[in-house]
């Protein structure tokens, strides 16, 4: 039997199928794991019972081994190793460094007298130390467009090809498993489908990757930068219920893939007509609203079908809209025509664009506080802004300044953003994002933010796509520039005051 999967994943790693492989290899090793922790095997107790534990041989084989290590014999050891081996293979053919020197070392425990698997591991790390130093400027900016099905945004992507924008641009779809790439341009495919997902580190969902993306692009990048005709862009299209999250985090998670491609942004098309119904269809408890999700991620916004609503049902729409995201540009569309600048090369990461973000939800809170509007509060505790404490719910009506509320949808997605203008004392900044990414990460859906740091002469800037969190100085601090803190978090059951709370304990006092 676990021969029979030895073979089909030397196969699949020989067509490079280094996806299926990996998979092939994954029910293997839990099966192992099984038969190891089996009450009565010996050695390892079986209190494995829960779901993170059944994983432990995939997500922290180390950790695993060294508790069973003594109980094994030697044929389950060559089994294990055989195993660990192979999916180091697979893993260095999906560009997973990362992963592929955990897989090894695994491999190294189990076969410690293997010297070719020593030199193997030291090769490997030389790659991910290569990788990491070779990050230049010629990383393939990458844009994913998501929306609701029926939005537009296959009209959008013939749009972008049928325009002469002079850009050589690859497309990546995942409906229906095709590709569509500009065959004018380019001569290749590359398949990104429903199901191809694997977990990078400790198994959250939120942490996922896609696998399946990532071969995807390495394919991509061979045929296109690794023969001396690099693609000035890249288009990934998520199908109109896919999740955009662990599309985005490839882009921060995978070192292949952040060495060599950036992510541009993230464009949401909205249908003008349908988008109020949809975002506020009621779901199983727990289920999410992928409708709510897509405009939660965006960085920009194409507000389609403007044709089919009258302009009072459109500024309704708008408002709706900014009630979950304050800061994506939004635009105006029919048939999806929009300026290719408007979507491409927009750089929604530089330290411009996050400053412009942040000031623009700034704003916003300030007007859905005490502008005429007063259905845009995020719905929970006071506002961040230095010497604004004032809030109240949706259903409240507000005594203080006299108007009254009406009531909202809930989407209990909301933008909260801070500014203060002091600094922080980085200690304990690294406390914050700590707690941050581990309590609030699988709500976070985008933060983003630009930091003074006490003792730092540049601009601490940063943005996460829940728990991937990226952040690094950029540009210095002029002379006399005011040293302040600006950020922006976008996601599901914020507790505004707790984060405000929580960010001010890292302020230099
Ligand atoms: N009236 C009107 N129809 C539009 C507009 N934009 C797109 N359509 C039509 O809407 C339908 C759906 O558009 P698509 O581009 O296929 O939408 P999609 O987001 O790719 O849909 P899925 O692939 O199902 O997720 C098509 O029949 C389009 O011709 C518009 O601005 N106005």
């Amino acid at each position: 039997m676990a021969d029979a999967v030895l073979q089909s994943a030397r196969s699949a790693l020989k067509e490079e199928r280094f996806f299926d492989g990996v998979q092939l290899i994954n029910s293997a090793l839990e099966a192992q794991q099984a038969i190891v922790i089996k009450p009565g095997s010996g050695g390892y107790a079986a209190e494995a019972a829960t779901e993170v534990d059944n994983q432990e041989i995939l997500q922290n084989p180390e950790a695993f081994l060294m508790r069973v290590l003594p109980s094994l014999q030697s044929s389950q050891r060559q089994l294990l190793a055989d195993l660990f081996a192979l999916r180091t293979d697979l893993l260095i053919g999906l560009g997973a460094l990362k992963r592929a020197v955990l897989d090894i070392s695994a491999a190294l425990l189990l076969t410690p007298e293997n010297e070719a698997m020593s030199i193997k591991k030291m090769q490997i790390e030389g790659l991910l130390k290569s990788g990491a130093s070779s990050v230049g400027s010629a990383k393939t900016p990458t844009t994913i467009i998501t929306g609701f099905l029926g939005a537009g945004k296959t009209t959008l992507l013939n749009y972008i090809l049928d325009v002469n924008h002079g850009k050589k641009i690859a497309i990546i779809e995942n409906e229906f498993g095709e590709v569509g790439i500009d065959d004018a341009l380019l001569n290749t495919k590359s398949a990104v489908t429903e199901e191809n997902i694997i977990e990078m580190n400790n198994g959250c969902i939120c942490c996922t990757v896609r696998g399946d993306l990532i071969a995807g692009l390495k394919k991509l990048h061979k045929q296109t930068t690794g023969k001396g005709k690099p693609l000035d862009g890249i288009i990934i299209e998520t199908t109109g219920l896919a999740d955009p999250a662990p599309v985005a985090q490839t882009f921060f998670a995978d070192d292949f893939v952040s060495a060599n491609m950036v992510l541009d942004g993230i464009l949401t098309v909205v249908d003008a007509k349908h988008i109020v119904g949809q975002l506020q269809e009621e779901k199983p408890q727990g289920a999410v609203n992928e409708a709510v999700e897509q405009i939660a991620f965006a960085d920009r916004i194409l507000l389609n079908k403007t044709d089919l609503v009258g302009e009072a049902d459109l500024l309704k729409v708008e408002a709706e809209i900014r009630h979950i995201n304050k800061t994506a540009a939004i635009r105006k569309t029919q048939n999806s025509r929009v300026d290719m600048d408007f979507i491409l090369g927009i750089k929604a990461f530089s330290l411009e664009k996050i400053l412009m973000q942040i000031s623009q939800n700034l704003e916003e809170e300030l007007v859905a506080e005490h502008g005429s509007g007063h259905g845009d509060h995020g719905g929970h505790g006071g506002h961040g802004h230095e010497g604004h404490a004032h809030s109240h719910s949706h259903d409240e009506d507000c005594e203080e300044c006299g108007h009254s509320t009406h009531r909202r949808h809930d989407y209990r997605v909301s933008s909260v953003g801070i500014q203060r203008d002091r600094e922080v004392q980085k200690d304990k900044l690294d406390t914050f994002i700590s707690w941050l990414v581990q309590n609030k990460g699988p709500d976070l859906y985008r933060s983003k933010g630009v930091l003074a740091v006490n003792g730092m002469s540049h601009k601490f800037v940063f943005h996460a796509v829940h728990m991937q969190f990226s952040g690094k100085p950029q540009e210095p601090w002029r002379e006399g520039e005011k040293r302040q803190c600006k950020m922006v978090f976008i996601g599901k059951n914020l507790d505004r005051e707790e984060l405000n709370k929580k960010f001010d304990e890292c302020l230099v006092k």
